[in-house]
């Protein structure tokens, strides 16, 4: 069970009691199914451990514990049952605790050999502050002796909301969630103390799930496949979409090359480079299929919108900080359907157009704010995010996805926050976690190709925040499969094998 919702943990809380309320299962019940899909899992993936240690904290997550002691006992399985504090009399917890037949261990006096198994039950959706006494030791005991972990829900010490580490947390090899994963399971460092993920189906079915409108979704190709740009048969180039790129000078036209190709590669009909006059004879040695047009000033910008109907622009990469850059930026933020004559789709702006606007970003927002106005996309890395929304950066009560969140809002435009857990954000407060990418990614030149593929399909029609999340999704799984060795030139050229696959059927 794999489905694309991601729960924090208050939603959760409501889907549990939702799912409650609707039958067929009451908490307990709910609870058995939880305990008995980890125990399943256990038998499955370590049929030969000579012991499980099985942790289980005061609450739910605990419950859980203590149904999964008893299953594997049950199984014929050797078992030590270890708690850190006790069950509230009367919670389901405490039901499980008293259903298990076997000794219950202080977890302080906790110890185990090499080669044993640890469930960790301490603390899942509830963890509320950071491990210490005894959990804390267990931990580093754990994490000493190098024992295998499958962790109940969350490793215990990751914030299912956050995907950050409260003092101290398990290092898992297999988490078992339950229903949804949580934003916890895709952010850093989260994911990578998760392991590998299971879903388990515990009997809440997808309605109450639906019912409660989560707006925060793993960006995987459900999320966004229906809205990829289909050629029709009898299309032209110009129906494809038009994206222009602007150089930079002379000596930095390479980063705009890149978005070119790549908004070529994600299907645009026609690409431009749009170069000063000081550095047409570099581009125009470098460029085959994309176009090249001088473009020195705004004059020159309105020329171009109004001859060559461009739908889409990138921005930034190689450009050079200057009041130039804003110039252009406002010009293309003015240039939506019913206002200036060309329709343009939308501005994707990039390293240099973003720290253009550290100082004064107001009349860049207010634009992407106005009626009709081209979508904006901001595709800042975490430094140009801090020049651009240092406020937020700053905020340490915020997660990753809280500040992408409330940066799309405050821009009116879609966030890409990039990075190994790059987080995608719409004004209208959807989220995604992209988790497919592959440290080879960060090579330089990596992020204007990303640029470039947000632009080709916003020059194509797709909607700002399912483009940037298909963008996202096909440069990092193109990054990947290609593996060691890749530098920003192999990217574009790698699109065209994860196009294919995405499109099916279409593709022929
Ligand atoms: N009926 C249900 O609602 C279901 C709940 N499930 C399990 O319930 C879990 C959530 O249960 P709870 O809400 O009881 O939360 P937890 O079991 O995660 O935490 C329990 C309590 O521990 C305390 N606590 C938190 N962090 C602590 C720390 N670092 N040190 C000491 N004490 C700490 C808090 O007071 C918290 O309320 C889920 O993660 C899941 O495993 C599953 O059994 C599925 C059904
Ligand atoms: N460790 C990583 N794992 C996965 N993706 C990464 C990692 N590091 C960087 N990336 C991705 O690589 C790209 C780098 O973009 P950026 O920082 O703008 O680089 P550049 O300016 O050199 O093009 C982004 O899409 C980012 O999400
Ligand atoms: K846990």
């Amino acid at each position: 069970m794999r489905t694309i919702e991601l729960l924090t943990s208050a939603e959760m809380a409501e889907v549990d009691r939702r799912a409650i309320a609707a039958g067929p299962f009451d908490g307990i019940g709910l609870m058995r199914n939880a305990g008995q899909a980890v125990a399943s899992l256990v038998l499955a993936r370590w049929p030969g451990a000579p012991r499980v240690h099985v942790l289980a904290g005061p609450g739910n997550n605990g419950g859980d514990g203590y149904v999964v002691a008893r299953l594997l006992h049950e199984s014929g399985v050797a078992v030590s049952l270890w708690a850190s504090g006790k069950p509230r009399t009367g919670s389901d917890a405490a039901l499980a605790a008293a259903e298990c037949p076997l000794p219950v261990h202080d977890l302080a006096a906790f110890d185990a050999e090499p080669g044993d198994l640890v469930v960790d039950a301490l603390y899942g959706a509830g963890l509320s502050k950071p491990l210490v006494g005894a959990d804390a030791r267990a931990v580093d005991k754990v994490a000493a002796l190098g024992l295998a972990v499958v962790a109940v829900d969350l490793p215990s010490g990751v914030s299912g909301d956050s995907g950050r580490v409260l003092g101290r947390a398990f290092k898992a090899n297999l988490t078992v969630t339950f229903a949804r994963r949580k934003p916890g399971h895709l952010l850093l460092p989260g994911r990578e103390l998760c392991g590998e993920v299971v879903v388990a189906d515990i009997g809440i079915a997808d309605a109450v799930v639906a019912s409660i409108g989560a707006g925060t979704f793993a960006n995987e190709p459900e999320l966004w496949r229906a809205a990829l740009p289909v050629p029709a048969i009898d299309t032209h180039k110009y129906r494809r979409g038009h994206v222009g790129v602007f150089s930079g000078g002379p000596a930095s036209t390479g980063a705009a090359r890149l978005s070119a190709l790549a908004a070529a590669r994600a299907g645009a009909g026609a690409v431009t480079v749009l170069s000063p006059g000081s550095a047409m004879q570099v581009n125009a040695a470098h460029l085959t299929a994309i176009m090249l047009r001088r473009t020195d000033d705004a004059s020159d910008l309105d020329a171009f919108l109004a001859d060559r109907r461009p739908s889409a622009f990138v921005l930034g990469p190689g450009f050079g900080v200057s009041e130039k850059l804003r110039d252009f930026a406002l010009v293309v933020m003015a240039s939506g359907e019913g206002e200036g004559p060309s329709g343009v789709e939308g501005l994707v702006l990039d390293a240099d157009g973003i720290t253009a606007f550290r100082d004064d970003s107001a009349p860049l927002f207010q634009a992407a704010g106005a009626a009709n106005a081209p979508a904006l996309v901001l595709t800042p890395h975490e430094g140009e995010f801090a020049r651009l929304f240092a406020d937020l950066a700053g905020d340490e009560t915020l997660s990753k996805l809280d500040k992408a969140r409330k940066a799309a809002s405050r821009a009116h435009g879609v966030i890409v926050y990039k990075g190994p857990d790059t987080v995608i954000a719409a004004p209208d407060g959807r989220a995604a976690i992209n988790a497919n990418g592959a440290p080879w990614l960060a090579t330089a030149g990596s992020g204007d190709v990303l640029g470039g593929i947000v632009a080709g399909l916003l020059a194509q029609g797709m909607p700002a925040f399912e483009a940037a999340c298909a963008a996202v999704w096909m440069h990092a799984e193109a990054g990947a499969r290609f593996g060691p060795g890749l530098i920003a030139e192999d990217l574009p050229q790698a699109l065209a094998p994860v196009l294919r696959e995405l499109l099916g059927d279409h593709a022929r």
